[in-house]
């Protein structure tokens, strides 16, 4: 294992109104690798963004038959990347629910799907300027966390509203993650007031990299995104920052080392203490 990981982060704005093909990532994907990327990482939604979705049972797939999915599957191959697919909007296939899952995929260079994560905290908010979202009414939420193997070490995987629970990070990192994946379509007003305060928390609280993938701009429904995708080494330093919205490839070159010299000076991860709560 050696200690430098070129990765790349894509933002994009997946079409809104139908389930997306892959017009909107391929390009940007195929420059990633001829970039150099060894792992290359997608935000929330990449096969389908909507905000009002009703339950749309007759647009969604499984997993093993979604186009997007077995097309992303066979780009990997044949680019021989690592594809972190942040988050593809997929039927769970539970038995009497017919909510969809919001679920991350990792899909390695031979096209094989090796680990995947259903999004725990779903966005049941009300914002301040009016804007209202209830992801519980068509998404069901996952039950378990999940800290992929990559040659790289454990990458955790989380989903856009999960940034905001900070002990799912802490319980990834304490699984073995020392790269964390936070893959986005966070909305303006709360990506202008919290993302990247939130992602540097998150990275200096864990010492591990984030990885934050995002969608950005305004959609076809009017729905906006807050885009500024970034990479957070594990000292809480932005590493890497798109400054706007528009759809782009960003480049890091990741010192993995510095994932153990970070804990080693500050290990916050391992003086945790039981306490009582009684006043
Ligand atoms: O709707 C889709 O198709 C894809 N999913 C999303 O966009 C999700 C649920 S609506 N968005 C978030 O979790 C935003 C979180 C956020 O903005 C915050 O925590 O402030």
């Amino acid at each position: 294992m050696t200690d430098a990981l070129d990765i790349a982060l894509i933002q994009t704005r997946t079409p809104a109104t139908a389930p997306a093909g892959l017009a909107h990532v391929e390009p940007l994907i195929r420059q990633a690798a001829a970039g150099g990327a060894q792992l290359i990482l997608t935000p929330e939604g990449t096969n389908f963004l909507e905000q009002r979705r009703a339950l749309r049972d007759a647009a969604l797939s499984g997993e093993g038959a979604d186009p997007a999915v077995l097309g992303l599957q066979a780009l990997a191959a044949e680019l021989g990347v690592w594809l972190l697919v942040g988050s593809v909007i997929v039927r769970s296939g539970v038995a009497d629910d017919p909510r969809a899952a919001n679920r991350s995929l990792l899909i390695d260079p031979g096209g094989a799907i090796t680990a995947r994560y259903d999004k725990l905290h779903v966005f049941d908010v009300d914002l301040p300027n009016g804007e209202t979202y209830r992801e519980s009414a068509s998404i069901r939420p996952g039950e378990a966390a999940a800290v992929a193997d990559t040659p790289w070490g454990g990458l955790g995987l989380t989903i856009c509203y999960d940034l905001r629970f900070p002990h799912l990070h802490r319980a990834l990192a304490k699984a073995g993650a020392n790269l964390i994946a936070v893959p986005a379509a966070f909305t303006r007003p709360t990506g202008e007031a919290h993302w990247e305060t939130l992602l540097r928390a998150r990275a200096i609280e864990t010492s591990a990299f984030i990885l934050a993938p995002a969608q950005g701009g305004t959609h076809e429904d009017g729905r906006q995104t807050w885009g500024r995708s970034l990479v957070v080494g594990p000292w809480g330093e932005v590493i890497a920052r798109l400054d706007h919205d528009e759809p782009g490839v960003l480049h890091a070159r990741l010192d993995l080392s510095s994932v153990e010299r970070a804990r080693a000076s500050v290990p916050a991860l391992r003086h945790d203490r039981d306490f009582d709560l009684s006043l």
